[in-house]
């Protein structure tokens, strides 16, 4: 099934500094699928985050279709996106925590707006579920406050609270971003589990590329097209689509420019070492990469 269909989107925004409109995205299409992890990469600038606002409906293209869940979204169908709306979770960059609120209650705010008639104790229960999902024990996490969490344990609330209402749909913005490379991987491991799990689809916006090869089932490349004798900029196009071994693989120049030697490398399934492709049992961790 096919849970994201985006269908030649265009955005411009105001340059102040250039006083004129400038292409930020130009014709853009992609799918997201079912049951698969969708990494969208690019260039700090090409308008991930953009493109992450038009797919969670809170940027408007100035042209294109969004379908989401089957669902046309935009142009803006405003009953749709608020069905819809319930049937995805958004991880942001930072987890986007109300710092006020402890861990239980952020996890248990979306299930109280969406389901106000629900008791306090299946709430309860419901909250403890999602912590456990996310390999967080209830009884040590619920009651602390954001501010005394680790960036990784933030995260991972951030991911309890997008599961709370068990979306079939959950979108990423950076989930790397910020954290060591032990706590990415647990996070990355977290991802990929969520998806074969739950069977969920996943769509997750990165310039993290050992993450995004570590995640992906599909991966799609944006590329910011700049002519070469002005300032203009003709706005960011779908480069290259395909399955991480695809792009590794890719003859497209600036593919190959864009992952540079991970064209050539892979990375160790259990410790993240980077090496020749096609490595049977890691030069680091020895760990045999077969399963
Ligand atoms: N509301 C806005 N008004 C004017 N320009 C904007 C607006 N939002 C984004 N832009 C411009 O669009 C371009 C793309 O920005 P965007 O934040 O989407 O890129 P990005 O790929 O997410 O970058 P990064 O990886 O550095 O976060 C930038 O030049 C930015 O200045």
């Amino acid at each position: 099934m096919t849970t994201v269909v985006l269908k030649n989107i265009s955005k411009s925004f105001f340059n102040s500094k250039l006083k004129k409109m400038e292409i930020v995205l130009n014709n853009i299409s992609l799918t997201a699928q079912h049951g698969e992890v969708t990494v969208l990469m690019g260039q700090s600038g090409c308008g991930k985050s953009t493109l992450f606002r038009i797919l969670i409906g809170e940027e408007i293209a100035d042209s294109g279709c969004v379908s989401i869940l089957e669902k046309e979204v935009f142009p803006l169908n405003k009953k749709n996106l608020q069905e819809v709306k319930k049937k995805f979770g958004i991880l942001f960059q930072y987890g986007a925590l109300f710092n006020s609120m402890n861990v239980g209650d952020n996890i248990a705010f979306p299930i109280l707006e969406h389901q106000p008639q629900l008791h306090r104790d299946i709430i309860d229960i419901m909250v403890d579920t999602k912590l456990r999902q996310v390999s967080l024990e209830p009884e040590k996490f619920k009651h602390k406050m954001p501010a005394t969490l680790s960036g990784g344990e933030r995260k991972r609330v951030g991911l309890a609270r997008a599961l709370a209402l068990d979306p079939q749909l959950i979108f990423y913005d950076e989930p790397s971003a910020g954290l060591d490379p032990i706590v990415s991987r647990t996070i990355d491991k977290l991802i990929k589990n969520l998806v074969k799990m739950l069977g969920i689809a996943s769509v997750v916006i990165t310039h993290e590329l050992d993450s995004a090869f570590a995640i992906a089932d599909r991966m799609i490349i944006l590329k910011r097209a700049v002519p070469e004798h002005n300032d203009d900029w003709d706005g960011t196009i779908v480069y290259e689509e395909g399955t991480p071994d695809d792009l590794r693989n890719s003859q497209k120049p600036y593919t190959v420019e864009f992952l540079g030697e991970f064209s050539n490398f892979e990375i160790c399934k259990n410790c993240r070492f980077v090496q020749q492709k096609q490595f049977t049992t890691c030069e680091k961790c020895g760990k045999p990469q077969s399963e």
